[in-house]
Parts: structure tokens; C-alpha cells; sequence
């Protein structure tokens, strides 16, 4: 049996679509899950070899299921990511007309998304969340709801037609997805990574943030998502996903990974992998100051000072 891929399913999804375009994604079984959860444990438990689950869009952020997920239980690592553009269509059961249409149903996800298009459209329509996108048009297929926002291309897959299509209320929606297995050394860093990591303060106090995201900005390292996850411990009692620019075999990463573990409650190392945004080849440029080659520099030239050589 081919080693596999766990995503968010039902056939359909976006999910399945964006883990297509991953060129190892041909030679693996993909094999999709009702829910981020259950394909996360499918890995966990070793089910699958990884899961490739949505983790953030440009229009709402960070989906905090997958999130929260990552934040907590058996560690799991991220080894690549995918963004896609999301225009949705509304799909129907064949001959069901606009004004037909009284409830309406898509992933949580998709509802900032297509909010104006609703209200200018469909203002009445009662709105039920699905476990996915194509979850929806399988609902809408079995009868439960009247339509489902969804790639167009699920319509053929679950018998509907698109009522309508190139639906988004933002120009150039991305959704960016994530391939997580369990944890291993990092791929290689090609010049243009980007670093996850949860951050958990040691305690309450005022710059706290401030200290944390200080390690990053002394190192000229730039930050790509922070986005604040309550502990559950209480109101007030929150950890931070933080994306950033950089792989952890830089210095500059190495380093301010070492200042935060010292400053830290907890850090929870979440991978390094190839940023999705860049062409491959393209290397990122550094700041003034912040090349191996200066960190490299400034250690041989304190260890100097220490033996009285400089
Ligand atoms: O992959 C899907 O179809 C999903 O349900 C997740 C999702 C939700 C909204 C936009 C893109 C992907």
C-alpha cells in the first residue's frame, strides 16, 4: 500500500485541489477525513504519513480549528504550504431557481467570504455551517439544504449545478493550506522560508508581547501571521502563533529561538518549509546586520575578546 496523505474532505474540497498541486501529492493515497481533527489524528496515531488541512486566508485569517489543533495535544510539525485562489460558486440542485433558495450552507470559512454577495443577493436565507466546503454541496445533494458555496468544480462530483460562480466578496482571496506530519528534521532551507512556532509567556506583565516579538525585530527577522489563541486557562490567558521569515538552520532564527526559549514558558517549534509566496530559486534578502556570515563574524570576534585576541 502507497504511504498516504489524510486531508479535509469529502471529495471536492479546496483542500483537495490545493493538496493536488504538491508534486509528491501523485504518489501518495489521498484519502480524505470529515473534519482538521480527525485527519491531524490520522497522523497522530500513524494512520497516515501527513494531513493537508486549510490554516489561514487573507480574508479572515488564521482558522483556528487547524490552529488550535497545532497548539495543543501530540506534537506534529509543518512541511509545506500551498496557498490558493478562492473564488466560490453557489450550487443547487438542478432546476432550483435563486428565489428557491432558503437555506444555505458552506465551511465557516467561507462565510466572510461571500457575506456581501448574501446580503445583496439572498438577505434572507438562513445560513448552516458544514463540516467542509464539499461536505456542503453533499448536504445540498442529499436534500438538507437548498445550496452550498463551493468550488464550482465539486457541482459534477455531487450532481448540482452553479447557480452562479466567481462569487468573493475580496478581490484575489488566498486560502493557505498546510502539509503537518509528525515531527522530523526540517527540510533543507531554500532561501525563502518561513518559520511556525507558539509562543507561551512566562508571565503577565506590560510589554510582554512586546518582549517577545522584540527577539525577532533585533534580529531583522520579519513577521508573517501572529494571531493569539486563548490557553483555556482563563479570560485574559492567551498563546501566540507566530509565523516568520526565515528557516531555523539561519542564525538569525537560531537565535532568536534560543532568546525566546529562555524568555518563554513554553515554545512549541512548528516547523520550517518553503514559503508558497515566493518563486523557487528566489533567495530573500536579509537586513544590515543580519547574514550568517555577520552572526558567524560577531561570535568568532567575542570569543577573540574573551582570549585576549582581538
Ligand atoms: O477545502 C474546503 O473546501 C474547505 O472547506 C476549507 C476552506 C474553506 C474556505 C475556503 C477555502 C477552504
Amino acid at each position: 500500500m502507497p504511504a498516504s496523505y489524510a486531508y479535509l474532505g469529502p471529495e471536492g474540497t479546496f483542500t483537495e485541489v490545493a493538496l493536488r498541486t504538491l508534486p509528491e501529492a501523485a504518489t501518495r493515497e489521498l484519502i480524505p477525513y470529515v473534519s482538521v481533527q480527525s485527519a491531524l489524528d490520522a497522523v497522530r496515531v500513524g494512520e497516515a504519513e501527513a494531513a493537508f488541512v486549510p490554516i489561514e486566508n487573507s480574508v479572515e485569517g488564521g482558522i483556528t480549528t487547524t490552529l488550535d489543533e497545532l497548539v495543543a495535544g501530540t506534537p506534529l510539525m509543518i512541511y509545506r504550504e500551498v496557498l490558493l485562489s478562492i473564488t466560490f460558486a453557489l450550487l443547487v440542485r438542478p432546476g432550483t431557481k435563486l428565489s428557491d433558495i432558503k437555506t444555505v450552507t458552506a465551511h465557516p470559512a467561507a462565510q466572510p467570504q461571500v457575506r456581501n454577495w448574501l446580503k445583496t443577493h439572498l438577505p434572507d436565507v438562513v445560513w448552516e455551517s458544514a463540516a467542509s466546503n464539499a461536505d456542503g454541496a453533499r448536504l445540498v445533494q442529499e436534500g438538507r439544504y437548498d445550496a452550498a458555496f463551493a468550488g464550482e468544480f465539486a457541482a459534477a462530483r455531487y450532481g448540482l449545478e452553479a447557480l452562479e460562480t466567481g462569487i468573493h466578496d475580496a478581490e484575489n482571496a488566498q486560502t493557505r493550506f498546510v502539509l503537518v506530519g509528525r515531527p522530523a528534521r526540517p527540510a533543507a532551507p531554500t532561501g525563502a522560508d518561513k518559520t511556525s512556532v507558539v509562543l507561551w509567556q512566562r508571565d503577565d506583565h506590560p510589554g510582554g508581547l512586546r518582549d517577545l516579538l522584540g527577539e525577532f525585530a533585533t534580529r531583522g527577522i520579519n513577521l508573517m501571521l501572529l494571531q493569539s489563541r486563548p490557553t483555556g486557562a482563563g479570560i485574559g490567558n492567551y498563546c501566540f502563533c507566530v509565523d516568520a521569515e526565515g528557516h531555523i538552520s539561519d542564525r538569525r532564527m537560531a537565535e532568536a529561538l534560543m532568546g525566546l526559549k529562555r524568555i518563554c514558558l513554553q515554545v512549541r517549534f512548528l516547523g520550517s518549509y518553503p514559503r508558497a509566496d515566493v518563486r523557487p530559486g528566489e533567495v530573500r534578502p536579509t537586513f544590515p546586520g543580519t547574514s550568517d556570515e555577520e552572526f558567524v563574524g560577531a561570535a568568532d570576534w567575542v570569543a577573540r575578546c574573551q582570549d585576549g585576541r582581538f
